[in-house]
């Protein structure tokens, strides 16, 4: 493929992860972190220690603090950030993109206050580029791409082509990238996930074993699929790599911060405490509260979702909500596709 121009907006673990991948396609890359120490150590260090402890990056790959000169004149722009900062960095970038610019995103979240989907945001901030907007998402920590460790992951959006043009410009030996049409149904899974690999961790911390764990991970795609369909997603994504693919992979590895943060919340830290130990961003709990109010408005049943809910803002004992969640009214695991309703 002809080799692009890319900015990466977000000097954290991920954007400096996908950066390295861009660079291995030999692409150009501009990584802006808003923090010029970052900036500064990736440029002359080859480093990002407060992300990526430990790991050489490639010595083309070129930081800035500056936003405006990260993004000028690229053919292909990222935007691998918190969810709740996506707005307010595409507002600032707009008027510096190019007209037949690329966007895509890889954050995994809703907007808490409109509860959006991130494109939906990214449509909003930049209503000249609704069809050239996508989102990747899938089974893919940070720690293991930058390693080179193989790793699958889907690109979705409402123009084929915008998402072959993405698949091209990532595609790589170790980092295998899959075009998808549902960008609904990816991006709901891949922020609905981290809900129950909070779950997850929660459930370990407590001491509960790996029936625990795979009950969570099974109810949990079920009730991810059942708000994802209320919202028009296709329920066949949520079998694919962001659906049950990403949730394997947080639930169950100690790379996803996540998976720890639930973890300490079972060993009993409050939120606040767990919150101040973890030094990168936690999606789900954000998430939880954003899903709480969509199910609330679209009538979904997520009993899991709602049990971490009463954990994390009620102050519920977890092991209360786990009892709570074991002790509910008898049902049958099929019971939607029994009666033929989401
Ligand atoms: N890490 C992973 O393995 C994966 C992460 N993701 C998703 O990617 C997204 C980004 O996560 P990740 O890189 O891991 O997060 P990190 O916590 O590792 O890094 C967050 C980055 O975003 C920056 N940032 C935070 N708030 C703002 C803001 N308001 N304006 C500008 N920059 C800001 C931080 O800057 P500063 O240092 O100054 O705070 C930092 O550079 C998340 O939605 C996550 O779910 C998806 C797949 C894999
Ligand atoms: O999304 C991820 C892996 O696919 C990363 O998960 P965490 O944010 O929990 O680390």
């Amino acid at each position: 493929m002809k080799k692009k121009k890319v900015a990466v907006l977000g000097g954290g673990s991920w954007g400096t992860a996908l950066a390295t991948v861009l660079i291995d396609n030999g692409h150009e890359v501009s990584l802006w972190s808003r923090r010029k120490s970052v900036a500064e150590e990736i440029n002359t260090c080859h480093r990002n220690e407060s992300y990526l402890p430990g790991i050489d990056l490639p010595e083309s790959l070129q930081a800035t603090d500056s936003l405006q000169k990260a993004v000028k004149e690229k053919d292909v722009v990222l935007f691998v950030l918190p969810s709740q900062s996506v707005r307010d960095v595409a507002r600032q970038a707009a008027p510096h993109l190019k007209k037949e610019v690329i966007v895509m995103h890889a954050s995994k979240g809703f907007e808490l206050e409109s509860q959006k989907r991130i494109s939906e945001v990214l449509g909003e901030e930049l209503p000249d580029l609704t069809q050239r907007i996508a989102v990747l998402s899938g089974p893919s920590h940070a720690e293991e791409v930058v390693k080179k460790s193989p790793t699958t992951v889907v690109v979705a959006s409402i123009c084929p082509k915008v998402a072959e043009e993405l698949q091209s410009l990532l595609i790589t030996s170790a980092f295998r990238v899959y075009t998808h049409p549902d960008v609904v149904g990816v991006e709901v899974g891949g922020s609905l996930k981290n809900i129950i690999a909070l779950g997850a961790g929660l459930s370990d911390g407590l001491g509960y074993g790996d029936n625990a764990k795979a009950a969570l991970i099974t109810r949990g795609l079920a009730e991810i699929a059942r708000l994802g369909m209320a919202m028009d997603a296709q329920a066949i994504t949520f079998a694919g790599l962001s659906g049950v693919g990403d949730l394997v992979v947080t639930c169950t590895s100690r790379h996803s911060r996540n998976w720890r943060a639930g973890n300490l919340l079972g060993q009993g830290y409050s939120l606040e405490e767990v919150l101040e130990k973890m030094d990168m961003v936690v999606e789900g709990v954000k998430t939880t509260q954003a899903a709480y109010r969509l199910a609330e408005r679209l009538g979904v049943d997520m009993p899991i979702t709602k049990e971490l809910y009463a954990v994390l803002f009620e102050g519920k004992q977890p092991k209360k909500a786990v009892q709570d969640l074991m002790s509910r009214g008898k049902t049958d695991e099929m019971e939607e596709m029994i009666r033929g309703t989401r």
